[in-house]
């Protein structure tokens, strides 16, 4: 395929019930497929030992979130489980521009917000092999106290229920697995992984 016949880039959204594997089906992806940009969103939430700032979310504080909110640097936010998450604008909007394949890991009201402002997203649901097996590993993930797991798993509900609101759905069976196929949905939207650009 040549320059002028490959489609656009476009905007992936990746959400899914807290405990499904987002994060882990994105470390894959951030080490295995460098040329897709991964978003880095601010949050007011806790950092967890595992966690680099400036990495998998920006670290801050409510009023400095909310600073954010006034300028109108985020391209949507959320409040999810007693903490806000937002996606910084200017830096998914200059990708975008460059063609290059963009992934934001947002809640359900993100998602919405993106369908509403941005129609030529594709948005991809991760869903677990089963309700038993989303539970088993939001408790073995060991981060959150039980008062969180509880108010995560109640999300859960709704956030299964609105699966046919997406374009496609990955199941995490198992990990490698499900990178691969969202990468591949991401791909046909950019370069083969065969051919990648050089990172920036
Ligand atoms: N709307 C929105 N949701 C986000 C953003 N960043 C993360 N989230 C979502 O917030 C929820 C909680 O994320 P997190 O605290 O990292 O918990 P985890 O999903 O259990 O690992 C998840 O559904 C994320 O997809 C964002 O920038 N915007
Ligand atoms: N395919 C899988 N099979 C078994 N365990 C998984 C799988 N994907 C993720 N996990 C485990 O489930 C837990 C939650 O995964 P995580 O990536 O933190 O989910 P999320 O980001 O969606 O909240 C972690 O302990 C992770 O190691």
């Amino acid at each position: 395929m040549d320059d002028d016949a490959r489609p656009a880039a476009r905007l992936t959204v990746l959400s899914g019930p807290s405990g499904v594997g987002k994060d882990s089906v994105i470390e894959l992806i951030r080490a295995r497929s460098p040329w897709i940009k991964l978003s880095v969103s601010v949050t007011t939430r806790k950092k967890r030992d595992y966690e680099t700032d400036g990495e998998h979310y920006h670290f801050v504080t409510r009023s400095e979130f909310q600073r954010l909110v006034d300028g109108d640097q985020l391209l949507e936010w959320a409040e999810f489980a007693g903490n806000l998450y937002g996606t910084p604008r200017a830096q998914v909007e200059g990708w975008l521009a460059q063609g290059r394949p963009v992934l934001l890991k947002i809640d359900l009201q993100g998602a919405r917000q993106v369908r509403a402002t941005m129609p030529d997203a594709q948005l991809v649901f991760l869903a677990p092999p089963s309700v038993d097996e989303l539970r088993r590993r939001l408790i073995g993930r060991g981060t959150d106290d039980e008062d969180t797991i509880r108010r995560r798993l109640a999300h859960a509900d709704e956030e299964l229920a609105a699966e046919k609101e997406f374009d496609r759905t990955v199941v995490n069976d198992f990990v490698e697995r499900a990178a691969d196929e969202l990468v591949g949905l991401l791909g046909s939207s950019f370069l083969t992984p065969a051919q990648p650009p050089v990172s920036s």
